[in-house]
């Protein structure tokens, strides 16, 4: 196939941690595109180089919340992944603004698929529509249909769930030349890999206290993590298949999983970190829960005293905790019933890509000398 002949993706929040794999993806595993144009407020020049013959990658610089933006990123092309979104549960934006990205954002989406005449649309939704909800219901081993007290006060879970209703509500809506909307949504459950912004925190983190982790959650609590390939291969086999099977795939959610096995957040880290020489301190919680959540207030405080002078946007705050202490897994096959969906990358793949990533992170960090001299190395 030639350049110009096949259809054209559009991957909004293109050159975000999930984003960025995505459109390796499409180009490795794709060959029905000829141009994948990501669409993203901050631009990583890396990936305009990722052109070949056959596929064009046009990065194109907007803000998801400008309508006017939107509609010029989509005008004339096939289909829309959309996973640009602000993934804020710590206080760094505003709630204002994670609404205005996450919610206007979507509906601006939506209304440049039915004005451009786009009839595709995957969304990158999130677990967090469903839980842990802050009253430490476990979700354990759930799917699709499993009941659930749903209960959102934080503005990003509330952002995503708002999001994906407009989503799946505009299934079936008839767009420009008279053609339909088909939509559908993916849950993907924690991500990990090459990339992830908070693993890089928690490495670092690690580095400071001589490559201890101390441990805080009770390993008792499973937390669902998937690996960012195998998200982004799902998200390549809904466009596909949204595409061939409409009727089955459209409206309908589904959970991100793979073979990554049910650890608590905390163990689940370690796979990775502890091949870097990181050990964790503590069978169980090294401080009650209680001395936890009042640190986790204390942050709150501080980050309220603070504001206006700096971000103070620490890990810990009551919902991180909340969420954190509250079983969240998904076990389903929905995904490959309706598409065919299996995992690309297996566990072993998936842990030793990400340690690989992890130790680049060592070679890479200039302060780890004086980092692992000043914190008299506790581990050995
Ligand atoms: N990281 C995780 O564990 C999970 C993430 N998700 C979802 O996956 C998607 C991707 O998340 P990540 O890759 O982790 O986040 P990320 O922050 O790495 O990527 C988001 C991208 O969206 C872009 N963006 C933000 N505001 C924008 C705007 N106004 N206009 C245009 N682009 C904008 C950012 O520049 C960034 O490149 C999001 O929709 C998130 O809700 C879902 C479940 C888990
Ligand atoms: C008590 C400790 C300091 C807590 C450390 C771990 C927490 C920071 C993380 C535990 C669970 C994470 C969330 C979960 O993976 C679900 C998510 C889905 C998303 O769409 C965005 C990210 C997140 C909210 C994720 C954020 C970090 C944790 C709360």
């Amino acid at each position: 196939m030639t350049a110009g002949s096949g259809q054209v993706y559009v991957v909004t929040g293109g050159c975000g941690f999930l984003g960025s794999h995505l459109v390796r993806m499409l180009l490795e595993h794709e060959k029905n595109i000829s141009e994948i144009r990501v669409f993203d407020l901050h631009l990583d020049e890396s990936l305009r180089t990722l052109s070949n013959d056959r596929v064009r990658v046009r990065l194109i610089s907007g803000d998801i919340s400008r309508l006017a933006d939107v509609q010029e990123a989509l005008h004339g092309s096939h289909l829309v992944i959309h996973t640009a979104s602000l993934v804020d549960v710590w206080g760094r934006v505003p709630a204002s603004k994670i609404t205005e990205v996450n919610v206007t954002g979507t509906e601006n989406v939506l209304q440049a698929c039915k004005e451009e005449g786009v009839q595709y649309l995957v969304y990158t939704s999130s677990m967090e529509v469903v839980g842990p909800n802050i009253h430490g219901d476990h979700f354990y081993r759930g799917n699709e249909d499993t009941e659930y007290r749903i209960y959102h006060k934080e503005p990003y879970p509330l952002s995503k769930a708002k999001a994906e209703k407009l989503v799946l509500e505009a299934n079936g809506i008839k767009i420009k030349g008279g053609k339909m909307l088909y939509t559908c949504s993916l849950r993907p459950t924690g991500i990990y890999g090459e990339g992830h912004e908070l693993m890089k925190q928690f490495h670092r983190q690690g580095l400071r206290t001589g490559r201890c982790v101390f441990r805080a959650l009770s390993p008792a609590i499973e937390h669902g993590r998937v690996y960012v390939g195998n998200v982004a291969w799902m998200h390549l086999l809904a466009a596909r298949q949204l595409q061939i099977h409409p009727s089955t795939l459209g409206g309908q959610v589904y959970f991100c999983y793979d073979s990554s096995p049910y650890k608590s957040y905390e163990d689940f880290n370690m796979e990775f970190l502890s091949a870097c020489g990181f050990k964790i301190i503590g069978s169980r919680p090294l401080v009650p829960y209680f001395l936890l959540y009042l640190l986790a207030l204390l942050n709150v405080l501080l980050q309220w005293v603070l504001h206006g002078f700096i971000t103070y946007a620490p890990i810990l705050n009551p919902y991180t905790l909340a969420v954190a202490s509250t079983t969240f897994t998904v076990q389903t096959d929905k995904a490959e019933k309706h598409f065919g969906y299996q995992p690309l990358y297996a566990w072993e793949e998936a842990k030793m890509r990400t340690i690989t990533w992890v130790k680049s992170l060592e070679v890479s960090g200039k302060d780890l000398k004086d980092v692992d001299e000043k914190s008299n190395y506790c581990c050995s």
